[in-house]
């Protein structure tokens, strides 16, 4: 089963004085179900647009995203919502998912509670993600100044799953961390990946993060994916000039 299908997707951005920005040029890629893939590329490549067409923070300008099979290209309010019921993200700096006068636990039970869960059910499950993502339950009444990045990244991905979602875009989602927070992530997405149901596109400028974590690989440049292929054959025998460059920046 496919879980998300981009057809021919592309975004013109107007700039200033009218300038035009061709952010993505017919993009098309599927992730299917049990994959992780994750989109390379260096800075202005377009890897942000992509996640943030497929969460519908912006309209494309032509082209076809289907989620699991539903056109969601400009699904609107009631179809939005059912979107997110599917499709979460997790983004690079981990506080800007969290109101900073709310608790982390407030955060995290938020869907629970636009979904009409109660308060005594919605406590015990906010405490069981947060602990399934390597926190204490005891989080749920921390502020996101009290914690550390790594913490606060955990609780951001906690927050995700609380919708339960088949989609989970991490959109530079350990950059900002240090490598020991960096790793520990890491290896959450992957066991949770295991569990099984999510799927994950993993948008990131490090190969060598994108390596540990997906199956398959989506290079892009200048709005265009420029090779595709499962995470080995594209590391092993890179087809572009460009994505041997990609490889070389990692490897030296
Ligand atoms: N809202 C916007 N208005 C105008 N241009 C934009 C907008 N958002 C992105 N762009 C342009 O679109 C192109 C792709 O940007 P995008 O952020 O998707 O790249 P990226 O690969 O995610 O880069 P980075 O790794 O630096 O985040 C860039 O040229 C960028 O300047």
């Amino acid at each position: 089963m496919t879980v998300l299908e981009l057809q021919e997707v592309t975004k013109v951005f107007s700039g200033r004085k009218g300038a035009q920005v061709r952010a993505l040029d017919r993009v098309s890629f599927c992730i299917e179900e049990g994959e992780s893939v994750g989109l390379i590329g260096s800075s202005g490549s377009g890897k942000s647009t992509v996640a943030n067409a497929v969460c519908r923070f912006i309209d494309v300008t032509s082209g076809r995203i289907l989620l699991r099979g539903c056109d969601i290209t400009e699904a609107r309010g009631k179809a939005l919502r059912q979107v997110y019921k599917e499709v979460q993200m997790v983004f690079q700096s981990p506080r800007s998912s969290f109101d900073p006068r709310r608790t982390l636990g407030d955060g995290v039970g938020e869907c629970l509670k636009n979904g009409g869960v109660g308060k005594a059910e919605r406590r015990e499950r906010v405490r069981a993600l947060l602990e399934r993502c390597g926190l204490p339950a005891a989080a749920a009444d921390w502020y996101p100044h009290e914690v550390s990045g790594g913490q606060c990244q955990r609780a951001a991905i906690a927050r995700a799953l609380a919708a339960q979602p088949r989609l989970l875009v991490c959109d530079e989602a350990t950059s900002a961390l240090d490598v020991m927070a960096q790793r520990q992530i890491l290896e959450l997405l992957l066991e949770l990946k295991a569990e099984g149901r999510l799927q994950l596109l993993f948008i990131t400028h490090n190969l060598a993060v994108a390596q540990q974590c997906c199956d398959r690989l989506i290079v892009m440049d200048k709005g265009r994916i420029v090779e595709e292929g499962r995470m080995d054959d594209v590391v092993c025998r890179p087809q572009s000039e460009y994505t041997r460059r990609l490889i070389e920046a990692v490897l030296y």
